[in-house]
């Protein structure tokens, strides 16, 4: 890793309190039904953790992993699948939960994959967005911020393998 400092972006207030509102926005359009999760390994396991929590229709959840981005912080370009999922969507409210949308291309991917599987609905949830960095267009229902082209990590998002643990989101500053 290259000589770095984090610097805070969002802060753990700001993060929680946004959350908050997505599950709240959430509940509100699935009233009445149930929706099942899909958080895609690793980076959006706090994510989904704090939202499912301020969700108040019925939960289920899942997890899928996929990795583009090795230790690198450029996307290789090339979506390999992990780990799939264990459940069968069919039928089913899904949302995909991922913390941060950058190329577009692991969401477009997923979103193709999952599509082919007839759940009943399918729709995105990202914590962050970075539009000016997309390559492939991929509509997302639920943002929590866009954000300026920087790298960041924090509230599962790594610097290779470190900083997932940060309680705000941080952006990585190159000394
Ligand atoms: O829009 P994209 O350019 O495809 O980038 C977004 C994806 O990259 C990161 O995952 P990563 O492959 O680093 O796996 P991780 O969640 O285990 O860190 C992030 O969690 C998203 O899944
Ligand atoms: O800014 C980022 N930080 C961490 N992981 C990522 N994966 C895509 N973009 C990012
Ligand atoms: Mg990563």
């Amino acid at each position: 890793m290259e000589k770095h400092h984090i610097e805070v972006m969002l802060s753990e207030e700001k993060v929680d309190a946004r959350i908050k509102e997505l599950g709240e926005q959430i509940s509100r359009d699935y009233a009445g039904k149930s929706v099942h999760l899909i958080c895609i390994l690793k980076g959006s396991v706090y994510f989904t953790c704090e939202l499912a929590k301020r969700i108040t229709v019925p939960v289920t959840m899942d997890f899928m992993q996929c990795s583009s981005y090795g230790g690198e912080t450029k996307s290789s370009g090339i979506v390999k699948i992990v780990k799939d999922l264990d459940e069968t969507i069919m039928d089913r409210n899904v949302i995909i939960i991922e913390d941060i949308i950058d190329s577009g291309r692991t969401l477009s991917h997923l979103k193709k994959l999952l599509a082919q599987r007839n759940p009943a609905s399918l729709k995105i949830c990202t914590l962050l967005d970075k539009p000016e960095r997309r390559v492939v267009d991929v509509d997302v229902e639920y943002v929590g911020f866009q954000i300026e082209d920087k790298f960041v990590v924090g509230y599962g998002l790594d610097y290779d393998q470190q900083y997932r643990n940060l309680p705000y989101i941080g952006m990585v500053e190159f000394d």
